[in-house]
């Protein structure tokens, strides 16, 4: 049969690729919420939409398979069973069974259609939806005070963090902030009871029940062997070391797992928005966190009882040892420039989803960056990003992969 999951490198041809096409759930940030739910201003929904679905049919374009998180959830809720699981799973990692009304709401949310259901668990369930229920608690009758029984989920956009295809396997992520920890319940749920994914015999690296996290933007599969996981404001080291025994145990093919540090801040909040790998040889990178020769700190962990860990101190010479390369080549995110390489990255200019080697989609703001890639012989397929970028996060943040062809 073939694996639905099928991830050898960051750069061999895409064939399928998961996304979310932004929903009502955008529209249910206020000024009040948008920090805690992780956004720094509120879009502006049918032009996020409409750079959304530019973003889809470039890929669409290029005979990529894209497949959308809704529709997956739909299509496993064909007997009520499987519904009613996912329901409960929702409600009890929403803290809803702790004060009463959980049995409103779970009544309130079965009597819908499927597209109804995962619509509204995706945009959040406002306290004044439920109008019908007579208010028994405090927290219900001061719903001025917080509107939401279930919070809205407007980073889900971002498929990347929550799950991540490594070789034919995954890791399905315990993820690091509270606003975002529902979201690889998604996955995990397609995972189990989608049709496409459940007669597959997919191995788990990461439990989402694990303790410590990670996140998907944080974990680059540099080659079949070879994985690079940034250790940052996202993912623990505890998680690296976790998932590294989980691929050295398991039946998978990676031999190194490369942890590289990178300051704990929202800019840089994951290692995909300071590097990326946009050919065999080639990677972007920013001046935050890597100079021109590559200084950072590196620990390469593999095989053994215990693991064996040893550091590096160089980028550039531990990518061309990894990847047995002769030459790598660095570029750089906005240039040597200091305010463009600030403004780019802070608009992910860093953040390349390659499609291919040597071929990638970014954002067309970022015109620097682009040059520069142009400049070193790289494709670039530009996509409009006026919205999307409000949430703070670039193609590769906002696509999944699930399958790439192996690279030659
Ligand atoms: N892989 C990435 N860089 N993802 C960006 C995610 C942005 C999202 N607002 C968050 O804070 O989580």
């Amino acid at each position: 049969m073939k694996q639905p999951i099928q991830i050898n490198s960051e750069i061999g041809k895409l064939t399928s690729v998961l996304l979310h096409r932004p929903g009502k759930e955008i529209e249910n940030l206020t000024p009040d919420s948008m920090e805690q739910l992780l956004f720094d201003d509120i879009p502006y929904l049918p032009a996020m939409q409409k750079e959304h679905d530019f973003f889809a049919d470039a890929l669409r374009q290029r005979d990529i398979e894209v497949l959308y998180i809704d529709q997956l959830m739909i299509d496993t809720f064909e007997t009520e069973e499987v519904k009613r699981l996912f329901v409960d799973r929702m409600l009890q990692e929403s803290r809803l069974t702790a004060n009463g009304s959980s049995e409103a709401l779970k009544n309130y949310l079965l009597e819908m259609d499927s597209k109804q259901l995962i619509d509204s668990m995706i945009a959040g369930v406002l306290k004044e939806d439920l109008k019908e229920q007579k208010k028994q608690h405090l927290y219900e009758m001061m719903s001025r005070h917080y509107p939401f029984y279930l919070d809205p989920m407007p980073n889900l956009y971002f498929t990347r963090d929550p799950a991540a295809g490594i070789g034919s396997g995954i890791s399905i992520n315990p993820m690091s902030q509270h606003a975002r920890q529902r979201e690889s319940l998604f996955v995990e749920h397609i995972i189990h009871h989608h049709p496409r994914f459940a007669s597959a015999d997919t191995p788990v690296w990461m439990d989402r029940n694990f303790d410590f996290p990670i996140e998907g933007g944080d974990e680059l599969v540099l080659s079949e062997s070879v994985l690079a996981i940034g250790v940052s404001e996202r993912t623990s080291a505890r998680a690296v070391e976790h998932i590294a025994k989980n691929l050295f145990n398991g039946n998978s093919k990676v031999e190194k797992v490369v942890a590289v540090e990178i300051p704990k801040k929202r800019a840089s909040m994951h290692l995909d928005t300071v590097f990326t790998m946009v050919d065999y040889d080639q990677f972007t990178t920013h001046a935050q966190v890597v100079d021109k020769d590559g200084h950072m700190n590196i620990f390469i962990l593999e095989r053994g009882d215990p693991l064996r860990i040893s550091k590096r101190t160089n980028l550039k010479e531990t990518l061309k040892e990894v990847l047995k390369l002769s030459e790598v080549n660095l570029i750089p995110c906005g240039g040597e420039d200091k305010i463009a390489s600030a403004r780019e990255q802070w608009n992910d200019g860093s953040n390349t989803l390659a499609i291919a080697p040597g071929s990638v989609v970014t954002y067309e703001r970022n015109y620097v960056s682009n040059d520069l890639l142009r400049e070193n012989g790289i494709e670039v397929i530009e996509v409009q990003s006026s919205e999307l970028v409000r949430g703070r996060g670039g193609p590769r943040c906002m696509s999944m992969p699930l399958t790439r062809e192996p690279l030659k």
